[in-house]
C-alpha cells in the first residue's frame, strides 16, 4: 500500500486496513504466507475484518472475466432495500478501479477515488453501501472477484454514466476504445439519477 494516500492503517490479524480519502472506504492487503510453492493468504476472515471496523456480512460471491483490454464495467449500484457493499480484488490481471460518493448528505458527494489492483498485489477495495463502482481493465483478460452483501436484485439495479463530466474521472482508455456493455452505454449522468443514499 506503499505510496497510496490514506489515514492510519488499522491492522488485526493477517489484515492491514488502509482508510481512503473518502469515509467507509478501505484499501486491504492481507498477509502472504510464500514459500517454495508460491503462497498463502486468507483473503477474507471475518474475525479479522470486523476488528478492523469492515462488520458486513457478505452473502454473494461474483466473478467476471473481460476480454479485451480498456473494458469498463460501470459505474453500478444497487438502491435500497438491496444496497450492496462490495468487497474487490483481481485473480488475473490488472483494473483501475473507480468509486463514486452517491451519499447525498457526504460532504464528499460526488467524488471518486480511483485505485489500481492487480494479481500480483493482491490487494482489495472495500466499497460500502452509498457508492457506484466500476473499473477499466488494464490488460486483456481480467478476472474480478467480489463479495457483496445483499442478492442481485435487478428491479433494484442503477448505473451511472462512466464518463459522466461532472465526475471527472480520468479513464486510462479513450472512449473510442473502451469495450462497453449496452446498458452501460446508455446510463444516465449521475445529476438524473434519483436520490437514494
Ligand atoms: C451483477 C449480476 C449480474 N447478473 C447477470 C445479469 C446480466 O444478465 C449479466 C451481466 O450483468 P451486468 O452487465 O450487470 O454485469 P457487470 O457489468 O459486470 O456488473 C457488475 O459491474 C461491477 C462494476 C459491479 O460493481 C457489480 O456490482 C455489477 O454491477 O449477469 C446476475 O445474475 N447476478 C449479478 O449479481
Amino acid at each position: 500500500m506503499a505510496g497510496i494516500e490514506g489515514g492510519a492503517i488499522r491492522s488485526h490479524g493477517n489484515v492491514e486496513a488502509l482508510p481512503l480519502a473518502l469515509e467507509g472506504v478501505f484499501l486491504i492487503k492481507t498477509r502472504r504466507f510464500g514459500d517454495a510453492r508460491g503462497f498463502f493468504t486468507e483473503t477474507y476472515s471475518r474475525r479479522d475484518f470486523v476488528a478492523v471496523g469492515i462488520e458486513s456480512v457478505f452473502v454473494q460471491d461474483n466473478q467476471s472475466f473481460s476480454a479485451p483490454r480498456g473494458t469498463i464495467r460501470g459505474l453500478h449500484f444497487q438502491t435500497p432495500p438491496h444496497a450492496q457493499a462490495k468487497l474487490v480484488r483481481v485473480l488475473r490481471g490488472a483494473i483501475l478501479d473507480v468509486v463514486v460518493d452517491i451519499r447525498r448528505h457526504s460532504p464528499t458527494f460526488g467524488r471518486h477515488l480511483a485505485v489500481e489492483l492487480d494479481h500480483a498485489e493482491g490487494l482489495q477495495l472495500f466499497v460500502p453501501e452509498g457508492f457506484a463502482h466500476g473499473f477499466c481493465t488494464l490488460t486483456p483478460d481480467v478476472e474480478v472477484f467480489y463479495k457483496v452483501t445483499d442478492v442481485y436484485a435487478p428491479a433494484c439495479d442503477r448505473g451511472i454514466a462512466w464518463n459522466d463530466p461532472a465526475l471527472g474521472i480520468d479513464w486510462p482508455v479513450a472512449a473510442a476504445e473502451a469495450s462497453l456493455s449496452d446498458k452501460d452505454r446508455h446510463q444516465p449522468l449521475l445529476s438524473e439519477t434519483e436520490p437514494v443514499f
